[in-house]
């Protein structure tokens, strides 16, 4: 148990100044959006929380259109959401899906990562590395309700989860696809999908970029489940019981176990893989792969 409050109180101290200035801000955060009970609930402009305070669940879900792109203001209301249900006695679990028909989430926002200053490009990669090791160390039972496509950093985020339920849809796919854009995977991304899915799937599907189809997804692993569309999220409530019947103090320490010494390779190494990422995304080839790649997807309209 000791354990497991160290992580937590280690991974609340991580929380950066900005997300403790936009905590404060008036109008950020608002009143509650439900919860009775006695349970505090709360909404916030880009992430939407369901609470199911008799069952210990609150569904998260995220509303940052048109394509959940995870900019610098959506990762930080998300950390904060995440953090208050944490701090909240009443929530085991959360559910995390979109709000985006269609759309799970679009990953790293790229214009977070074109044409800003290096110091912009720092306080995001804090931002992105928070995200991962608040999901991925949570002492919550975290089930992804993957409603839509999921490429790059929106399949790290679901990666984070303890359970991956994906909608069967032929127009939906998820996986690392970095090197399409000519850009490159950070180790933790590529720890937590071998974590997943095993070293040779891994490697073959990071230097190939695949998006899996569902089918596929669930085949090599990167998906745990794959159900009709419209059972996404009660197949999510039904997996969510069955973990939220285990002894949560077992089950947090079992989690902590399997993941923190994947998570200890980035909390050693943080301000170098900061500088890593500043010194990459800064390189004038980088730009223009992420300036065309963008371009691309604004042509693609017509
Ligand atoms: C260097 C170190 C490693 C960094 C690791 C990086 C990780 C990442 O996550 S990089 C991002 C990877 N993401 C993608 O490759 C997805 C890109 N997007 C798409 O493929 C599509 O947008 C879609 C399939 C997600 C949705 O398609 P659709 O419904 O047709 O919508 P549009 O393509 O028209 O997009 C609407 C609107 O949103 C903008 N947009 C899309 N994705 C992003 C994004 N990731 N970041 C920022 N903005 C994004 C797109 O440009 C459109 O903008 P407007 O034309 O201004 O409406």
């Amino acid at each position: 148990m000791a354990l497991a409050v160290g992580m937590r109180v280690l991974t609340r101290a991580l929380l950066r100044p900005w997300a403790r200035g936009l905590r404060a801000a008036p109008g950020r955060t608002g009143p509650a959006a439900g919860g009775g009970d006695g349970v505090r609930c709360f909404r916030s402009p880009r992430v939407l929380v369901e609470p199911d305070p008799a069952a210990g669940v609150a569904v998260v879900k995220m509303r940052n259109p048109p394509v959940n792109s995870l900019s610098l203001e959506f990762l930080t209301e998300l950390l904060i959401s995440l953090e208050k249900l944490e701090n909240d006695k009443t929530f085991h679990g959360i559910i995390i899906t979109s709000d985006c028909p269609g759309i799970f989430s679009a990953g790293l926002d790229l214009t977070e990562m074109c044409g800003r200053d290096p110091e912009h490009y720092a306080e995001y990669w804090k931002a992105v590395q928070e995200m991962w090791l608040r999901f991925y160390l949570s002492n919550l039972v975290v089930i992804a309700a993957i409603n839509g496509i999921s490429p790059a950093g929106g399949c790290l985020l679901s990666l984070t989860c303890d359970y991956r339920v994906l909608a069967n849809n032929p127009k939906y796919a998820i996986g690392l696809n970095e090197t399409l854009l000519g850009i490159v995977a950070p180790f933790w991304f590529k720890d937590t999908l071998v974590n997943t899915i095993g070293h040779r799937s891994a490697e073959r599907a990071l230097q190939l970029g695949l998006l899996f189809p569902p089918a596929e997804a669930l085949r090599v692993g990167v998906v745990d489940q794959v159900v009709p569309e419209d059972q996404v999220q009660s197949t999510a409530r039904s997996v969510m019981a069955q973990w939220l019947d285990i002894p949560d103090h077992a089950r947090q320490l079992t989690k902590i176990l399997m993941r923190k010494p994947t998570a200890d390779r980035l909390l050693t190494e943080r301000d170098a893989d900061i500088e890593n990422f500043v010194r990459f995304i800064c390189k004038d080839s980088i730009q223009k792969s992420l300036h065309a790649y963008l371009e691309k997807l604004k042509q693609k309209k017509g």
